[in-house]
């Protein structure tokens, strides 16, 4: 217990009322804020006894119950709400004082916040809080930047809120670079809408292909989280599909609505992507299934089902494919996610170690999986390893599953199954493979309508066709000249 330390919490939802559980039990003195003042007295009505608790009806009271340098974490909602309580603080700190804004804030914003902070003396760090609210209970991954003087006042408060690794490592990660933290926490986020494609195409195949009833697939991915493709995700994916309705007594599943809604860390991972030029197609098609699942004026009324379904010919034999095909999907998927975060760390000038983020992701995040120490693994023996699907392992593990891969995507294609996850993964690790693409149709095309150029695959230098014309080749600067 450590009765002298003190720290500001402001925000008291889902995340920030377990967060600052968390420090109380862990001894901290928790001065806590919530917009919504009767928030705060009913959490502390309700978990006063599990530590040292102070109620601040105001920001001003709040600041006034610290003792300087102040530490304050603020986890409110992303955006214009974390801009309000931003600002609204840094008039009432003090030089030397510390923030931490621990929401899912856009990096660009959080290298505003942290200049205008610096500005004005007070310390900012942009911490990636990659947990749910169990987590931030019980111990989250956390990916954080900040400078040197900021870190010397956070002093341990991170790493009292972290997870530990099976070997006892918390699962902090400092990284050099304003914005980093929240960049990494957004690829975070773009993984696991990918992840949870994925997973739920399995299910859907499971179900209509295999014919498999929701409490039967439930056992097939606790099966599975036994194997290569244990994590986190596959673990409550088979929590939710054993749950029962109590209101209906049928499947849990079948009450739930089929939209899926999101806010915006999947989207501002593709945005980042596209603006830095980095294939992730594993990451964009999540988003828009997403997007796509809650559009339902778009379907199209259709009086029949696309089946009678194709039967397969062993269902048994079927099941260890979509297995294979989850497997190997995911590989890609990261391997796009790891690309972004190599692209974004060059661009920015942040100092992110592959090694380190999946080693952080490890325990305590969403993504948490025994299969992110082999991500570790092969960028310690390796940093520049030009991606993941170069490392021999995995890529003699999809070589081996690609049979199965294609007889899954092949089978719900002839079933009328949208597997978008699945097949978008087959076909970048196709793309990959292919040694001539129909890309050179694509840019010959260009060069027909708009005088682009192209690139020969016979001799150096760019040419244009004079297509209008006579039809002969030109380099480049004798047609623009
Ligand atoms: N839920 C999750 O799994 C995770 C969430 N996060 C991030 O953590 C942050 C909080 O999320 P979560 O706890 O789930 O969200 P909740 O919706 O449960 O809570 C939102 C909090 O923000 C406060 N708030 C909203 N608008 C304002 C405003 N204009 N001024 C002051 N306070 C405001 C709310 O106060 P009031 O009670 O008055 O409405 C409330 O305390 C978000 O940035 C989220 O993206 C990060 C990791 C995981
Ligand atoms: O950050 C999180 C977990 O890591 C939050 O749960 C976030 O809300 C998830 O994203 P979305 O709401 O878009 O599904």
């Amino acid at each position: 217990m450590r009765p002298t330390e003190q720290v500001g919490v402001m925000g008291l939802g889902a995340m920030g009322h377990n967060l600052a559980r968390q420090l109380a039990r862990s001894g901290y003195t928790v001065v806590v804020h919530n917009r919504t003042a009767e928030t705060a007295r009913s959490i502390v009505r309700k978990y006063g006894g599990e530590g040292r608790f102070l109620i601040a009806d105001t920001p001003r009271r709040l600041v006034a119950a610290l003792k300087p340098p102040r530490r304050v974490l603020i986890v409110v909602e992303a955006g214009s709400p974390t801009d309000a309580v931003i600002s609204e603080m840094a008039t009432l700190l003090a030089p030397g004082d510390l923030i931490v804004d621990g929401g899912n804030s856009h990096f660009e914003d959080t290298r505003r916040r942290e200049a205008m902070l610096r500005a004005r003396g007070v310390h900012f760090i942009g911490a990636g809080m990659c947990g749910g609210t169990e987590d931030a209970l019980h111990g989250l991954s956390i990916t954080a930047d900040g400078s040197d003087d900021a870190y010397n006042t956070l002093g341990s408060l991170l790493h009292d809120l972290a997870a530990r690794t099976p070997n006892s490592m918390p699962t902090v990660a400092r990284l050099r670079g304003s914005g980093a933290g929240h960049f990494v926490k957004t690829v975070h986020n773009g993984l696991q809408y990918a992840d949870m494609q994925l997973i739920a195409e399995a299910y859907g195949l499971l179900r209509r292909v295999a014919n498999q009833a929701p409490a039967r697939i439930a056992h097939t991915f606790r099966e599975w989280n036994q194997s290569r493709l244990a994590a986190h995700l596959m673990e409550i994916t088979s929590e939710i599909l054993g749950h029962t309705d109590t209101a209906t007594g049928q499947a849990f599943i079948d009450v739930v609505a089929d939209r899926a809604e999101q806010k915006d860390t999947g989207r501002w991972t593709v945005q980042t992507a596209l603006e830095l030029g980095v294939p992730v197609p594993g990451i964009a098609v999540a988003v828009f299934a997403r997007t796509l699942s809650c559009h339902r004026e778009l379907h199209i009324p259709c009086d029949r089902e696309p089946g009678p379904l194709l039967s397969v010919p062993d269902p048994d034999a079927f099941v260890s494919c979509i297995e294979h095909a989850l497997y190997a999907s995911k590989v890609t998927v990261y391997a796009q996610g790891w690309q972004l975060l190599r692209a974004a760390a060059t661009a920015h000038g942040w100092d992110i170690d592959p090694a380190a983020v999946a080693s952080v992701w490890r325990s305590g995040s969403i993504l948490r999986a025994p299969f992110l120490d082999r991500i570790s693994a092969a960028y310690l023996k390796a940093p520049d390893l030009p991606g993941l699907l170069h490392h021999t392992q995995f890529n003699r593990e999809l070589d081996e599953a690609q049979h199965d891969w294609r007889t899954v995507v092949a089978t719900a294609a002839r079933n009328g199954l949208p597997v978008p996850a699945l097949a978008t993964a087959l076909s970048y690790y196709d793309a990959l493979r292919t040694s001539r693409s129909p890309a050179a149709l694509i840019q010959a095309q260009r060069d027909f309508f708009g005088t682009h150029g192209y690139r020969r695959t016979d001799r150096e230098g760019t040419f244009s066709t004079l297509w209008a014309e006579d039809r002969s080749e030109q380099s480049v600067q004798d047609v623009r000249h």
